[in-house]
């Protein structure tokens, strides 16, 4: 399942995300990368220790967690802490898939890579091309948001990023292990969250059905879930 996340950071939150990002010091994007996507990646990254990745990071994962669009469509185990990248004219990322399994530098645990995320922190006006063409079943999607908006794909996914022609692109972007790391499975639990949601704004969250749809959801969830 591929999904936007509209409006994660307020415009005075981008503005104060990409003041602090676009002040730090830059170095070649492949120094975080595997092989396979080191032979394709032509971008610049912040290293991810510094100051900056960390308190826009910081500011990132708490408006994640306070979103009930992602929190509902990720399901999230761990967010990994967000990286961000650059791309000046001439700079795109050819085709990969992201590895399956990274080290999160926070803890120090191995987490399992289930969704892959691009926060848009560009106004697409800003550059021409730049954007993330995602494959699935039904073809390549081609995905430019807003700034503060974001890209939700399964990480399993073979993606790549066109060149820029003109100006610069920035984002964040990052991994989640989900509760659930089954991409259907969490396709479902959406879909019967927004379903509940929209019965519970018509009749109620105290009515009976509205009662067992939600147990259900969460003994679904039970069944589901890897903690
Ligand atoms: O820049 C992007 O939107 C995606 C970056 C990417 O695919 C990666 O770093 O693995
Ligand atoms: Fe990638």
């Amino acid at each position: 399942m591929m999904l936007q996340i509209p409006d994660v950071l307020s415009p005075d939150e981008v503005a104060h995300c990409r003041a602090a990002i676009d002040a730090a010091p830059w170095v070649d994007g492949n120094a975080t990368s595997g092989f396979q996507a080191a032979m394709a990646k032509n971008n610049q990254q912040l290293p991810q220790d510094g100051p900056a990745a960390r308190e826009v990071g910081a500011i990132i994962v708490q408006a994640l967690q306070a979103n009930p669009l992602f929190v509902s469509a990720a399901l999230p185990h761990t967010i990994l802490p967000p990286l961000f990248n650059r791309y000046g004219e001439g700079m795109g990322f050819g085709d990969h898939v992201d590895n399956s399994i990274r080290r999160n530098p926070a803890t120090g645990a191995q987490i399992r890579t289930d969704l892959s995320a691009t926060l848009f922190l560009s106004d697409p006006d800003d550059y021409d091309g730049g954007e993330l063409v995602v494959e699935d079943t039904y073809g390549s999607h081609l995905v430019k948001l807003p700034a503060g908006s974001l890209i939700l794909y399964p990480a399993s996914s073979l993606h790549h990023v066109t060149p820029v022609t003109r100006g610069t692109r920035t984002a964040s972007f990052f991994w989640i292990q989900s509760l659930v790391r089954d991409d259907a499975k969490r396709a479902l639990m959406l879909d019967m969250d927004v379903s509940i949601q929209r019965l519970a704004g018509q009749v109620g969250q105290a009515d009976p059905s509205v009662l067992s749809l939600t147990g259900t959801y969460h003994n679904l969830l039970r069944m589901w879930a890897e903690v």
